[in-house]
């Protein structure tokens, strides 16, 4: 008898998922395994915000896909709850500014947008202060991937004015929770000395998973959002396994995704090594495409120029660069200075044959890849 060509494919309406909603960004998972100690720490330091008061101000680092931002919205999920206290937290990759970070403030407290024509920093602070005085809220404001406000020297004056808040509005009670992943940053050493003397913050660190502890948390992820039987505990191995290498967590719950879509593709209701081994190499650059995607055009323009200049020396890019951007060297510099920062390129100083010490512009990763992300 002819086998049934169709037999065990999927047709359209058919998926190998259950719920895919459960490998987007925005998704909080329901269950968050190990990170006990580091909740406790931060409930711990915002507790009085509950009672009424200003709660200690909190620190929190670890590498890419540890879990802090999760952590954040989890507790925040739970404080927002309670009357009196609003929460609030910006993400400074997009929010790189004082301006900025207190736009999405009011908002939060307005529940509308500031006025578009642009108002003065100084008219958005007090109307955010005077309308916590008012209603006696407490407010608290985590800023996430705050590392970007530093490239943009912009941390110290943030934090002033959000630390300071209560000395220009008697009865402002406002506590911040820094979040960084930028491990090489030292968030309080480069801080304002008027900052650091009003900032000593309670610190949780996020160390990366281990194998185990991402099979458990992939796991869940699996069970919640694969059909039963689409992803045998081997191929579910085989991708903590890949993850663990890779260190970050993100990394693994975009690989099932996406060999969840390529089983699809296939037709098959079960996910397969072949399909993890089809996507893995899109899912290994994960880390690249986030960082740019978060950047601005000349920054992008940059590492393009970067791209077809690696290697050769700062000014010689400069060159290139200017002609297609008309921006100073100054900022120029700016730029080379945080894209080095945030591991997209390497700019280190070499001695060269008769030119004495120049700094030369490699990236980081391989041009290729840069190229077909930018
Ligand atoms: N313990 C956990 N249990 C379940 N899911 C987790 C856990 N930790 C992290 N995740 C998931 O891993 C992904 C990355 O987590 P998260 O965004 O919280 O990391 P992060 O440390 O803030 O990363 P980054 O520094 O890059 O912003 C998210 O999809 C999140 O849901």
């Amino acid at each position: 008898m002819a086998e049934d060509p169709e037999e065990g494919m999927l047709s359209w309406d058919e998926t190998v998922f259950r719920d895919e909603h459960v490998f987007e960004i925005d998704y909080v998972p329901e269950v968050f395994r190990h990170r006990e100690s580091q909740l406790q720490t931060l409930q711990y330091a915002l507790r009085p915000a509950v009672r009424g008061n200003r709660p200690l101000n909190a620190m929190v680092r670890g590498p890419p896909g540890t879990g802090k931002t999760t952590a954040v919205q989890k507790l925040f999920g739970e404080l927002g709850a309670q009357t009196g206290v609003r929460t609030v937290r910006v993400n400074c990759q997009h929010d790189s500014t004082r301006y900025a970070v207190f736009s999405r403030i009011f908002e939060a407290i307005f529940d509308y947008e500031p006025p578009s024509s642009g108002i003065s920093f100084k008219k958005l602070f007090n109307q955010v202060t005077d309308k916590l005085v008012e209603r006696e809220e407490v407010l608290v404001v985590a800023l996430d991937d705050v590392n970007y406000l530093f490239y943009e020297n912009e941390a110290s004056d943030t934090l002033y004015s959000l630390l300071r808040a209560h000395e220009t509005h008697a009865g402002a009670k406002v506590g911040v929770i820094l979040v960084s992943s930028d491990l090489d940053l030292n968030v309080i050493e480069e801080l304002d000395g008027r900052v650091q003397s009003v900032f000593r913050p309670e610190e949780a660190y996020f160390p990366v998973y281990d194998r185990t502890e991402i099979a458990s948390i992939l796991g869940d992820r699996v069970k919640a959002g694969f059909r039963d039987g689409a992803v045998s505990t081997e191929l579910l191995d085989r991708v903590s396994e890949f993850t663990a290498d890779a260190g970050d967590l993100r990394v693994g719950i975009d690989l099932l995704r996406r060999a969840g879509l390529h089983a699809e593709m296939r037709a098959s209701p079960v996910v397969e090594e072949e399909d993890v081994d089809a996507v893995s190499e899109e899912a290994k650059h994960l880390h690249l495409a986030r960082r740019l995607d978060g950047l601005t055009e000349n920054e992008r323009a940059l590492m393009e120029v970067v791209a077809d200049h690696d290697g050769e020396r700062a000014g010689d890019v400069y060159e290139v660069f200017s002609e297609r951007t008309d921006l100073g060297y100054t900022r120029y510099t700016e730029i080379v200075n945080k894209l080095d920062q945030l591991d997209l390129i390497r700019a280190e100083y070499e001695s060269l044959e008769g030119r004495g010490r120049s700094r030369v512009l490699s990236l980081e990763h391989d041009p290729g890849a840069v190229r077909e992300r930018l």
